[in-house]
């Protein structure tokens, strides 16, 4: 009989040095505690020498998972491999804060997602540099918190929002159109809990404007980029993109609106991967285990 602290089902993500052993190390883990994998997927990545494996499982008992006690067990194998790891209850609601500036379509797909069960998050709250959304999270029941940003107030902006992340156990800041840069401190402290999407198909037209910097050039397709933020702007690891055929007769407005899509497509499913533990760092790229 499953408990509160128990789950009917849990995924271990792991990353190491490429060793022999790794994956016979896990599977006789999960064994020796009653589990049985349910989905399992790896990846040597022969250019760094490091592995990476994702491994869902459900238990072989009607006790159910203890999550907390397979942790500290897991832990003596973590070190004998030097694993970077992370052991969770796949019905676990990620705690997040959206972020957005006044473009209201990656904020509304993301919201409309979550309601219908696309998504599995715990929205905190919206936290917008301008109140015009504020409607739209109304309309969720999402709390709203309005954070104006100047040159000013921009360190106490930042400042607030880092106490909302640590008071409320925020675990993913999603910049859904968020036009304000964050300072290289804020981008420490989110390192790793903070996906951007970005207008275009990085590393083309970085920066403001990138649809009018893409028709100016002429381009035959446009995309959209999902990036985990770092303090260079639109250098961050790339987790997903999205693209769609563009032609001459479009302007750069027509740009801007199809280009609307690939952005909700692109940060939704960038954001579904991260909460269910499929993305993993590679260096400055992403290792992304279906
Ligand atoms: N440290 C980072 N912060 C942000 C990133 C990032 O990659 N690293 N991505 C941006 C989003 N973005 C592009 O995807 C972007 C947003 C804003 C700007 C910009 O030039 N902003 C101007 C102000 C614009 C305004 O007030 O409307 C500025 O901040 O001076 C460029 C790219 C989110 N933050």
């Amino acid at each position: 009989m499953t408990t509160p602290s128990t789950a009917r089902s849990a995924v271990l993500t792991l990353s190491c040095p490429d060793v022999p052993g790794i994956v016979h190390a896990v599977t006789g883990f999960l064994v020796e505690h009653d589990a049985t994998i349910t989905q399992s997927s790896q990846f040597d990545d022969l250019e760094s020498c490091n592995f990476f494996m994702r491994v869902q499982f459900a238990p072989t008992t009607d006790a159910g998972l203890d999550v907390a006690a397979l942790c500290q067990a897991f832990e003596p194998v973590a070190q004998k491999f030097g694993m970077t790891w992370r052991l969770e209850d796949t019905s676990h609601r990620e705690r997040v804060i959206i972020m957005v500036s006044k473009f209201a379509h990656c904020l509304n797909d993301l919201l409309f997602r979550n309601s219908v069960g696309d998504l599995n998050l715990d929205v905190v709250a919206v936290v917008s540099n301008h109140p015009d959304l504020k409607p739209l999270a109304d309309h969720y029941g999402v709390p709203f918190k309005h954070i104006p940003v100047t040159k000013d107030t921009k360190d106490a902006a930042e400042a607030e929002l880092l106490d909302m992340v640590r008071e409320q156990n925020v675990e993913l800041v999603i910049l859904a159109r968020y036009m304000q840069i964050l300072s290289d401190n804020l981008c420490r402290q989110l390192a790793g809990h903070a996906i951007n999407i970005h207008h275009s198909m990085l590393p083309a037209f970085k920066g403001a404007k990138p649809y009018h910097q893409a028709h100016d050039r002429g381009v035959k397709f446009i995309g959209a980029t999902a990036h985990y933020v770092t303090a260079d702007l639109d250098e961050g690891p790339i987790i997903e993109q999205d693209i769609q055929r563009v032609d001459h007769s479009m302007d750069a407005d027509t740009f801007v609106a199809r280009g609307r899509e690939s952005e909700c497509r692109a940060l939704a499913r960038a954001v579904r991967w991260h909460t269910e533990n499929r993305v993993q760092l590679n260096g400055n790229r992403t290792v992304v285990l279906q």
